[in-house]
């Protein structure tokens, strides 16, 4: 594409001759490193490095033109823009000629429950014979091919290439998790979302957003930036949560809602916890069919009518949805049974929020009369305000805890675990600041009928400590604990 096509998106007041407007950019990218002949390097100010920076290296290794916040010495042409990243957002999608545009997309945000949520979803589009792409905290995945990725919403230029990938792959609906970062720092921009969906908002990223208004807000950009109803456009709402009915006044997208105690388009009544499962009368737009699902735990049940609510608005039929549902399996890592023949139960699950973890315990109180033992730490370089909250939570819940260290990144744990406990009047916790001896200590002391909760790693096969990530999964240490302590 010709640098004057590319740049068609931007206002932009920098003036091009007319030779420079012909430029052929074979490649848009935002790391120098990735730089090859013909590509257009978009200087992005990063909270580590400053992309402007490397605009030399850029250039040396073959950048044919330079989009950037500020004036740089440059022998190639040079764009300004107010907001790079904005503009990287713009540019990529014009880039790869609107690939949102070719497949329907559904965005899931809220603090909790996206990727359950898009995983619920997933399937049932899949059993509806759909061909689909999924985006989120776990991997991106195209039909059934899977690629890593590193934040839970992709950088804009990363996104938009995956869109592309998808329309090539011949994707009819893609499913993505889209962060309160992503939202804030518009990597999602340039994406043209069909439905969008909201779990639940409850402290987090405090760190990040300073305040809950200030969180809400980010998570409202993917509502009233989405459209109106004679576009087509959608938004799925938990009308339970308090900030579910704040975020339907500010989109002029049809709202679909969804919730088990007010009234709602689509919402679950009678609702019975084994612990094999949940069974639960779906009610959508008047019809009603009855749901036997394998997933526990009032939290699943909203993850489930979240997925239920989009695919219905997406146009599939109530029965077909039920169907799919009721073949749901487990979500890796959420809670996750981890079964070696014990007689006792261990459970590993990502809750890393007060609420989430919150609602894990109130599960497993329900599910068990033994006793409860949770083992739990905090992340570093995240939201410190909702340390000492987790920890109240999980000794006033659980009958006792084992504090530990999650992924400290560059923090001291020590530091984190004093965050979490310093405030503590409870005793009924110890603290193993080494992960697998916390679990092992926990494992080896469970007696018949206890539940062993793991939660705050899930999924994750590594712990980050001073930047650098080490092999280390919940559920691979459990099982060895657990088969040391049968053999
Ligand atoms: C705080 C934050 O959002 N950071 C993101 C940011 O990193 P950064 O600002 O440190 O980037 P940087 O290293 O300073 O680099 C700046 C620029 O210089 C460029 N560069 C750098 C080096 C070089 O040699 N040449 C070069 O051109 C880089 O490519 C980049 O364009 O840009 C990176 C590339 O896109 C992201 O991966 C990174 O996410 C990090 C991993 C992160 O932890 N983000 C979290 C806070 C986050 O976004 N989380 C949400 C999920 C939250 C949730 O809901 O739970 C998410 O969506 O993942
Ligand atoms: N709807 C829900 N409400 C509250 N807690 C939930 C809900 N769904 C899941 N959880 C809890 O939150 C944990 C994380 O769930 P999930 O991974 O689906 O959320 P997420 O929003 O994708 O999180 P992240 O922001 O880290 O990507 C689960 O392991 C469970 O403990
Ligand atoms: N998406 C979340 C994941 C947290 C997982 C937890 N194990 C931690 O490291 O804090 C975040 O980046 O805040
Ligand atoms: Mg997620």
């Amino acid at each position: 594409m010709i640098l004057e096509e590319l740049l068609r998106p931007l206002r932009t007041t920098s003036e091009l001759t007319p030779e420079q407007k012909q430029i052929q950019i074979q490649h848009v990218e935002m790391d120098s490193r990735n730089v090859t002949s013909g590509s257009l390097f978009i200087c992005i100010k990063g909270y580590t490095v400053d992309g402007h920076d490397f605009a030399d290296k850029a250039i040396e290794q073959g950048a044919a033109a330079i989009i950037a916040e500020r004036s740089l010495d440059v022998s190639v042409p040079l764009i300004l823009v107010d907001d790079a990243k904005r503009a990287m957002a713009r540019i990529a999608s014009h880039f790869y000629d609107e690939p949102t545009k070719k497949l329907q997309l559904i965005g899931v945000t809220g603090t909790n429950g996206k990727t359950s949520t898009t995983h619920i979803l997933d399937q049932i589009l899949r059993d509806a014979d759909q061909k689909t792409g999924l985006i989120g905290t776990m991997y991106t995945k195209i039909d059934d091919q899977f690629f890593d990725t590193a934040n839970t919403t992709p950088e804009s230029l990363v996104l938009q290439q995956t869109f592309n990938n998808m329309n090539q792959a011949g994707v009819d609906t893609a499913v993505m998790e889209v962060s309160s970062h992503a939202l804030h720092h518009g990597r999602v921009r340039g994406c043209d979302f069909d439905i969008a969906v909201f779990t639940n908002l409850t402290p987090d990223h405090l760190d990040y957003h300073e305040t809950m208004e200030k969180y809400l807000f980010a998570k409202s950009l993917l509502f009233s930036q989405l459209g109106n109803t004679y576009e087509g456009k959608k938004a799925v709402i938990n009308i339970d949560d308090l900030s579910g009915p704040r975020l339907a006044q500010l989109t002029t997208a049809e709202i679909v809602t969804y919730g088990i105690r007010k009234s709602a388009d689509v919402r679950a009544k009678d609702i019975k916890s084994t612990p094999e499962g949940t069974t639960f009368v779906l009610e959508a737009f008047g019809e009603e069919t009855t749901v036997s699902f394998k997933l526990v735990g009032l939290f699943s049940v909203y993850n489930a009518l979240a997925a239920v609510a989009a695919a219905i608005a997406s146009g599939l039929e109530l029965e077909q949805v039920k169907e799919s549902i009721e073949r749901v399996q487990g979500i890796a890592g959420r809670f996750e049974p981890v079964q070696c023949g014990q007689p006792f139960s261990v459970i590993v699950d990502y809750a890393h929020t007060a609420d989430s973890l919150k609602n894990v315990l109130d599960t497993v109180s329900e599910l068990t009369n033994g006793q409860v033992t949770v083992v739990v730490g905090c992340g570093g370089d995240r939201d410190a305000s909702k340390r000492p909250v987790m920890a109240e939570i999980a000794v006033k819940q659980a009958d006792r805890a084992i504090f530990t260290s999650d992924n400290p990144r560059s923090e001291d744990p020590e530091l984190i675990l004093k965050d979490m406990t310093s405030g503590l009047l409870a005793d009924n916790y110890e603290t193993i600041l080494d992960r697998k001896q916390a679990i092992y200590r926990a494992i080896e002391e469970a007696e018949e009928g206890d539940v062993v909760l793991i939660a705050g790693k899930g999924h994750e096969t590594y712990q980050d400590i001073a930047g650098v990530k080490h092999h280390f999964d919940d559920k691979e240490v459990a099982e060895e604990a657990i088969r040391g302590r049968l053999t």
